[in-house]
């Protein structure tokens, strides 16, 4: 219906083929260092070919399809994904090739709540004869879970939590029960229309007596017709800011039975004749928490700001606008220091949340070791340290989406950018699995802890908040100041929050009302402290890694370069806590936007480093040929209002204005 406009060679094409030139660095010796090795890099294009060039994962991109076509969609690739592809390619959870999966996943998928948290679950609170009979079952689909512990009531609060599994010992069942609407399950992924059965976190009660919140496995849809059960009512919560093609649901149990076989019993049993029989610590309800906010940032968040960054990046290396030297060529929006100032610190922030979280993944591995053999001593430790990563993370990286899609100009409010995909997708990472400010408030309790012991009696990452503060020798800008910087804000923060907690107290206010008068200052503490473990981490890394002396000096680069402009945005808390003087701040800002020039002519190198292909990302500014107007072009193009030349209902509505209008212009009328 449209003509073609094309150009025979854009000029945004060669500008961003001489932006690779110019790359002082091997960009693959990158992505192996992105990826873990070179190995790891051939391991993750295979799988990512392999899924791209199944003709059954293609589809139209998704801002031009309705919600029902993305739901429907996602629905069919993922029940072929799980059923077919992984299995018959040796894809097997816990393989190698199963780390690279979220990265070949089609953009848009769904039945992820089934995989990362329903079957864990199962795994992490079942008996041997439970995972032996549920898990089968659920990894073959045959059984589709939802992980059903959110309520319209309370998500962050889960003593606060209303559903019941009340004991009947005639019949040896749990009767489910939402007493009140508030006490419906809401948000649960997979669970509007196609889990089959949900892992539902209620109260127990025998004999009249509550126990606490407890998993139980509910069917809530039969097997065959797919109908909901008796006493059930689940559906879709509607249209959400993003995340379109999951169905997200709600359910609301009435008298619903179950038998006494359903409760996940590896911590805590109720026997036949209604004895509860607990066998391990009620933290360890929380265990699947911990393991999605270890092991998820990476896919959920980390990758997203990645993407986003390639878009903004590559489209700022050839949108051209304006001019630097009176007189000359326009130039490339990225040449603005300002354009640097946005986009560089993002890539530094993409490196650094990577490295750390893969130093998280490690002590979390080491921590599930040592609860194999009974030992859950570092659970405090690890339950802080994640809480506040995840918290951490999901903020930086969804503040950094919206950073790069509003540095992309008005075509970043267009979903051909797909930037705002990103951003909705990246957005409730914020809340969902745990509440940010809850999750930091978790840290913020066992730092305070912390605080009142001996060096001796703390874990070995958290004595330094009870030890003398360092001096910093020579430069603040230097890898082992910046650490030395950060250690001593997150001491005296904590230091400084612990005495007010205790002053306070000593002086009779009640515990609730310390903690909430003193909250702004408890989650400071909890921020600064996760940062000083991102920095430490990241430093690590770039200390120890093995690789040519250009990529070394990237990352030391970037590990710099975070570390000062998360300085530079938040002077004033240094300075407040003397850890810096007006002189070090002056320095550090001064040495950031020396570090965006240096870095500024390698930043198309770093993100062509994160190898994501053309589809992975849906992008017209993104695409790694540069050609961003033509393809902006063509994306118009398939707008489903553009299907005619007329769009029918909206010339219906104007037709006599306009008619009325062509008589005015062609003298038939009058104007009055
Ligand atoms: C960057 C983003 C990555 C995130 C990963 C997400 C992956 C998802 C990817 C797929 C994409 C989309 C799908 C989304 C799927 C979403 C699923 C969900 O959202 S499921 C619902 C999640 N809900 C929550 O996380 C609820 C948050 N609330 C809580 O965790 C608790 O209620 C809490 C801890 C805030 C308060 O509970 P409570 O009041 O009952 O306890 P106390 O405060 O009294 O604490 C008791 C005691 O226990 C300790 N504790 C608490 N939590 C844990 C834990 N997880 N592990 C270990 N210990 C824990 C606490 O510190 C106290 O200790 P004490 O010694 O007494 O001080
Ligand atoms: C996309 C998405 C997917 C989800 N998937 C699932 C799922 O699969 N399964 C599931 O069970 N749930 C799911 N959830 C629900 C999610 O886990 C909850 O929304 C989340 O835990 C936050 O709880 P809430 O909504 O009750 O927020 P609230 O706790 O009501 O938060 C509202 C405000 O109150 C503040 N607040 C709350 N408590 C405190 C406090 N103690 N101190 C200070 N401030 C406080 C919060 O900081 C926030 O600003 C999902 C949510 C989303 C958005």
């Amino acid at each position: 219906m449209f003509s073609t406009v094309k150009d025979d060679m854009s000029i945004e094409s060669t500008l961003i083929s001489k932006e690779r030139k110019n790359a002082k660095f091997p960009v693959e010796e990158l992505t192996n260092v992105w990826d873990g090795g070179k190995e790891e890099t051939e391991l993750r294009r295979k799988i990512v070919k392999l899924f791209e060039d199944d003709p059954v994962l293609k589809s139209p991109p998704i801002c031009t399809m309705t919600r029902e076509e993305r739901f429907t969609k996602a629905t069919r690739k993922s029940a072929y994904i799980y059923r077919n592809l992984i299995p018959n390619n040796g894809l097997h959870p816990g393989s190698r090739e199963f780390e690279h999966f979220s990265r070949a996943m089609p953009i848009e998928n769904n039945l992820l709540v089934h995989m990362i948290a329903f079957i864990p679950c199962i795994k992490s609170f079942g008996s041997q004869e439970q995972v032996a009979k549920w898990l089968p079952l659920a990894l073959n689909l045959n059984i589709i879970g939802a992980y059903a512990q959110t309520e319209l009531g309370h998500g962050s609060f889960l003593r606060g939590i209303e559903t019941e599994a009340t004991f009947d010992k005639k019949t040896q069942e749990f009767v489910i029960n939402c007493p009140k609407v508030s006490s419906m399950k809401w948000w649960p992924g997979d669970m509007g229309l196609n889990a089959n059965h949900a892992l539902v976190m209620a109260n127990l009660i025998i004999d009249g007596k509550e126990y606490g919140m407890h998993a139980f496995i509910v069917q809530i849809r039969d097997l065959s017709t797919h109908m909901p059960l008796p006493g059930v009512t689940v559906g879709d919560i509607g249209s959400k800011m993003g995340f379109e093609a999951i169905d997200n649901g709600f359910l609301y149990m009435k008298n619903v039975r179950i038998p006494r076989e359903n409760l996940l019993n590896k911590n805590s049993e109720v026997k036949p004749d209604g004895t509860y029989v607990k066998k391990a610590s009620d933290r360890l309800m929380y265990g699947s928490m911990v393991n999605l906010r270890v092991n998820l940032p990476k896919s959920q968040a980390i990758d997203v700001l990645a993407k986003a960054c390639t878009i903004a990046i590559r489209y700022s290396a050839v949108r051209r606008q304006g001019l630097l030297n009176p007189g000359g060529a326009e130039v490339a929006v990225l040449d603005y220091t300002l354009q640097q100032h946005k986009l560089i610190p993002q890539l530094a922030t993409v490196y650094a949340t990577k490295f750390a979280g893969e130093g998280i993944i490690k002590k979390h591995q080491a921590f599930l070791q040592n609860m194999a053999k009974g030992n859950i001593s570092d659970l405090a430790e690890i339950h802080a340290l994640s809480a506040s990563f995840k918290a951490s993370v999901s903020e930086q990286c969804t503040e950094g989406v919206e950073v790069c899609r509003r540095a992309c100009g008005g075509h970043g409010y267009s979903q051909a950018s797909g930037l705002p995909f990103l951003l909705c997708k990246i957005t409730p990472s914020c809340t969902y699995e745990g509440e940010n400010t809850v999750l930091y408030l978790q840290t913020a309790r066992y730092l305070v802890k912390c605080a009142s012991k001996q060096a001796a009696d703390l874990p070995e990452s958290i004595a330094f908040l009870v030890q003398p503060i360092q001096d910093m020798k020579g430069s603040i800008t230097s890898l082992d100041n910046l650490i030395i910087c950060f250690k001593n804000s997150a001491a005296l923060c904590v230091q400084g929050v612990s005495k007010k907690v205790n002053e306070m107290s000593n002086k009779g206010l009640a515990m609730h009302e310390v903690w909430n008068k003193s909250s702004v200052q408890l989650v400071k503490s909890a921020k600064m402290y996760v940062m000083q473990y991102i920095i430490g981490a990241f430093v690590s890394f770039v200390t120890e890694v093995k690789c040519s002396e250009p990529i070394k000096e990237i990352l030391q680069d970037l590990c710099c370069l975070y570390g000062l402009h998360y300085i530079n945005t938040h002077s004033g808390e240094f300075l407040k806590l003397g850890v810096l003087s007006a002189h070090h701040c002056t320095l550090a800002e001064e040495t950031e936007i020396q570090l965006l020039e240096k870095l500024r002519p390698n930043a198309v190198g770093i993100v062509d480093a994160f190898d994501f292909t053309d589809s992975s990302m849906e992008s017209c500014l993104g695409a790694y040929d540069g050609n961003v107007y033509e393809r902006l072009f063509d994306m118009a193009k398939l707008s489903p209002l553009n299907k005619e030349k007329v769009h029918q209902e909206s010339y219906r509505h104007l037709r006599p204005f306009l008619l009325e209008g062509r008589d005015i212009l062609e003298g038939v009328k009058s104007k009055n």
